[in-house]
């Protein structure tokens, strides 16, 4: 992997975690994003980081043995997205956030744990698909890892209850969309709550994901 790659890579978290931030979907030094190397390692970006002002330099990297090589300390959910990252070899980016409205939707006591959300719109089908429930555990505890590896070979998102998505995708930039998708589609399920919506039929679901691959 050349250096030119690593610096792009970095420039990229920098972006996009300060658009992420700069909008709302993340506050504090709450959410953490990490990017797959060419050489087996990654990128993450440090633990008590602000999303909205990472330094490119300062972003930990880590060999293929999970030792950091340089930057800060990662993010304490590194093994979470490692066990991920360990169940999809076609996902080469992750994204954790606080947003908002997921997360609400991550304390509601009635969503069914298998599918949090329904199918209400394609694009929330094209970019999200079935989004299971992780049990509560606590920030950085080492068996989320354990708890997410069950799920994460056949859904590219889940959400962590009382806490937030963590959404992987085939490059960083996917991995965005589907995040954001997952969190406007959250808001709509907060609105239409008690409404009874309509939503896409299996059909149309199964027709949406013939045509739109998700990684
Ligand atoms: O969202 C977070 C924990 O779940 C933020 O943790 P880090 O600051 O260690 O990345
Ligand atoms: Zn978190």
């Amino acid at each position: 992997m050349s250096v030119h790659d690593d610096n792009r890579l970095r420039e990229q978290i920098a972006m996009f975690g300060q658009s992420l931030f700069d909008r709302g979907l993340t506050m504090g030094s709450s959410g953490n994003i990490s990017v797959r190397l060419a050489d087996g390692g990654w990128l993450m970006t440090p633990t008590n980081a602000c999303l909205g002002r990472l330094d490119p330099a300062r972003i930990s990297r880590l060999d293929s043995e999970r030792r950091l090589l340089d930057g800060d300390r990662p993010t304490k959910e590194s093994f979470l997205h490692l066990a991920v990252y360990g169940e999809r070899p076609q996902s080469g980016a992750i994204v954790h956030l606080h947003s908002t409205h997921s997360v609400a939707v991550s304390c509601l006591p009635e969503i069914d744990p298998g599918d949090c959300i329904p199918p209400l719109t394609a694009y929330y089908v094209m970019r999200v698909g079935k989004l299971p429930l992780v049990p509560y555990h606590m920030p950085g505890d080492p068996t989320l890892g354990d708890a997410v590896r069950g799920l994460a070979g056949k859904h590219s998102a889940v959400l962590l209850a009382n806490h937030g998505p963590v959404v992987a995708g085939k490059s960083l930039e996917a991995a965005v969309y589907a995040t954001e998708e997952l969190e406007e589609t959250a808001r709509l399920f907060l609105l239409l709550r008690g409404q009874n919506p309509r939503c896409l039929s299996d059909a149309q679901v199964a027709e949406l994901e013939a045509r739109f691959l998700r990684d």
